[in-house]
């Protein structure tokens, strides 16, 4: 690497993004265009925010797709666009409705998609809820509700495409988990607890696959990101909806998330943090000097609950564009 690179990577606006080793792979590693196209990939939570924005820019490269979610008026939709956008045709992109947390029927939605392509390529977990609500004041039913949607819904899904894999050796589960499955913050302890679980399981379920070794377990942690994961949060109660989502322009812009989360996959990366600071920062200090991050998070912690409690975002105070 001569010098002159270096700004590449320790520059401004590649700090903000991604750590050092998804910006490595943007610049000098293998193109999702070359190592995606014609693949089959299989996209939850495909009906809007990452998800949404997955399937646009994986049908861009010519990845063909199963995309799922609950709603399939919202799919349908997102499979127009696709078609408008690239080069695929009706068959190739499978519209499959899904629910997460309906365990049940997640083998035979592993076929159908079978059936259709017969094979999978790639599975990207993504569709899960986050939370807004203080320990104190939630009932301990939002607590199984996210555990049973954002990790044993995941795991379940899971094991049906992975039998598939194991059986063709090769494949990659992609899971969207998040920051918050690195470090600790306010507001989130079930939605952290969940994406933890996700962790500490693929971490684990890749060191049970090391007789196969084209079979890649792909962590993604993202920061805060456009999406509309706010308005679909879980709150102290299930039956109660967030009075309002605040505005998200100060996140990072979804397709500079999904971008950098096609250069992972492409680039077979184990754990990827893809976020702007000051959140890509505290990942490596809970990493790397876990006392100073926990001082810090108190700090921001503070801050975030006083955000939310005035009904703004909660992470509104720490964007390079505050609102
Ligand atoms: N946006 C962020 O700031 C952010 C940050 C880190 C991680 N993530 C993760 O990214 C993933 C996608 O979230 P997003 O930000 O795009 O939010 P979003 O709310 O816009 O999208 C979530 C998707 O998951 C789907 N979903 C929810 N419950 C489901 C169920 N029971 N069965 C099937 N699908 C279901 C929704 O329909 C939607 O398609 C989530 O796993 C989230 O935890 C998001």
């Amino acid at each position: 690497m001569a010098c002159r690179d270096l700004p590449v990577l320790f520059g401004p606006s590649a700090v903000h993004q991604g750590d050092l080793t998804v910006l490595w792979a943007e610049w000098r590693g293998k193109k999702p265009e070359d190592e995606l196209r014609g693949k089959v990939v299989w996209v939850t939570g495909a009906s809007s925010g990452i998800g949404e924005e997955l399937a646009y820019q994986l049908s861009k490269i010519g990845a063909l797709l199963a995309i799922s979610a609950r709603r399939e008026d919202e799919l349908e939709r997102v499979k127009n666009k696709c078609l408008q956008i690239s080069s695929l045709s009706e068959k190739d992109i499978l519209v499959l409705r899904l629910d997460l947390t309906d365990r049940s029927s997640h083998e035979a939605a592993t076929n159908s998609v079978l059936k259709h392509f017969g094979k999978i390529d790639v599975l990207i977990n993504n569709g899960g809820r986050s939370q807004r609500s203080l320990f104190v004041d939630t009932n301990l039913d939002v607590y199984s509700a996210i555990i049973e949607l954002n990790y044993l819904g995941t795991i379940s899904l899971t094991k049906h495409v992975l039998n598939h894999m194991i059986q063709r050796k090769k494949g990659k589960i992609v899971t969207v988990s998040s920051v918050m499955g690195i470090m600790g913050a306010p507001l989130a302890t079930g939605y952290c607890a969940s994406k933890h679980a996700l962790q500490g399981f693929f971490n684990s379920l890749r060191t049970e696959l090391t007789d196969y070794p084209e079979i890649s377990i792909i962590n993604i942690c993202p920061g805060p990101v456009q999406s509309n994961i706010i308005q679909n949060v879980f709150t102290e109660n299930l039956s109660k909806s967030i009075e309002s989502a605040g505005d998200q322009s100060h996140k990072m812009p979804t397709t500079r998330c999904v971008r950098l989360t096609l250069v992972s996959v492409a680039n077979d990366l184990k754990e990827a943090w893809i976020s702007d600071n000051p959140y890509l920062a505290v990942c490596y200090l809970w990493q790397y000097a876990p006392t100073w991050a926990w001082w810090l998070m108190n700090r921001m912690g503070k801050k975030r609950i006083e955000n939310f409690k005035s009904g703004v975002d909660a992470d509104v105070s720490y964007s390079r564009k505050k609102k």
